[in-house]
């Protein structure tokens, strides 16, 4: 089925406005979800719903009822998006991706690299992360930040879908990495990957839920964890995730819904992890967090 986008573009101070005043009304449904961007080059940013179409008239109506009082000046648009099956796409037909210096391409697309980039080279097969969803874009910017400017000795990449952010730490820095999946697809997916990307040892990879193995506490604990997952995961591991990161490290996490990322803050904030830097794509954060 295809997507409907509602949308209003506006600035960053009446974006974070609207959210507050959408979040109480939308946040417990399934749909429609509320979430913003930003496009840092025109310096604009969007306040939008996703929804179905059936459900159009319903989300518009309750939308503009909420958004009139406040913002009489502001246009409700209205965008389809093509319904897009990420997870069983291949990269064939993907422009390769860009992301900080690192270069997410398929195999077809190696002769467009240049010399300074960092690619990785992904065959998407049934696992998440071929670099194009915003999520993983902005763990890649966010590890290359971390990797080179924190003491980084070893990584857990929570939730590696294709392996492509482990594949990326092991790219800048020759340290171990424990990557870990709960779908076994996924796994076997990550381990072609890292293969086809010429590394030959390691990162360990491993089918498990959660943090319900022994290799957390034999590779552990780690200077930086990465779990690009969901925010109510996230928020529900925060205590565990915290307890397997080493004095001084580093967390990046990812999945998260602009209109989340508060929730998710504080739950990593009692846990006792400081917000250093939040960066958004396409309407989703990445958040990074640093134990002091
Ligand atoms: C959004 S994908 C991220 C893939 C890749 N890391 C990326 O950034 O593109 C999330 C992955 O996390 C896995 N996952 C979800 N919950 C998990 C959990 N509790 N423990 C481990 N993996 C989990 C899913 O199977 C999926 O492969």
């Amino acid at each position: 089925m295809n997507e409907i986008r509602l949308y209003v573009s506006t600035t960053e101070q009446k974006a974070e406005q609207i959210l507050d005043l959408m979040t109480p009304v939308f946040e417990d449904e399934e749909l429609p979800i509320a979430t913003s961007e930003i496009d840092e080059k025109a310096d604009i940013w969007e306040a939008s719903i996703y929804l179905y179409m059936d459900q159009e008239e319903d989300v518009r109506e309750r939308f503009a009822a909420l958004l009139k009082p406040a913002f009489p000046e502001l246009a409700i648009e209205k965008e389809v998006i093509p319904d897009v099956d990420w997870i069983a796409k291949s990269l064939d037909g993907l422009k390769p991706v860009r992301a900080g210096r690192f270069v997410v391409h398929g195999s077809h697309d190696r002769d467009k690299l240049r010399p300074s980039d960092i690619a990785i080279e992904i065959d998407a097969g049934q696992a998440f992360g071929t670099g194009h969803h915003g999520t993983t874009a902005g763990c890649l910017e966010t590890i290359e930040t971390v990797v080179r400017s924190r003491r980084v000795r070893n990584a857990l990449d929570l939730g590696t879908g294709s392996g492509v952010l482990a594949i990326a730490v092991r790219k800048l820095k020759n340290i171990p990495v424990l990557a870990t999946d709960i779908d076994p697809i996924a796994v076997r997916v990550a381990r072609e990957n890292v293969r086809r990307n010429g590394i030959a040892s390691g990162i360990s990879l491993e089918t498990a839920p959660g943090f319900h193995s022994t290799s957390f506490s034999r590779h552990g604990p780690f200077d930086l964890i990465i779990a690009n997952i969901l925010a109510r995961p996230l928020i529900r591991m925060a205590p565990q995730l915290a307890a397997h990161l080493a004095p001084g490290g580093s967390v990046i996490l990812s999945g998260i819904l602009a209109s989340q990322r508060w929730k998710v803050i504080a739950a990593y904030s009692g846990a006792n992890l400081r917000h250093v830097r939040t960066i958004w794509r396409n309407g989703w954060v990445t958040i990074h967090l640093d134990r002091p």
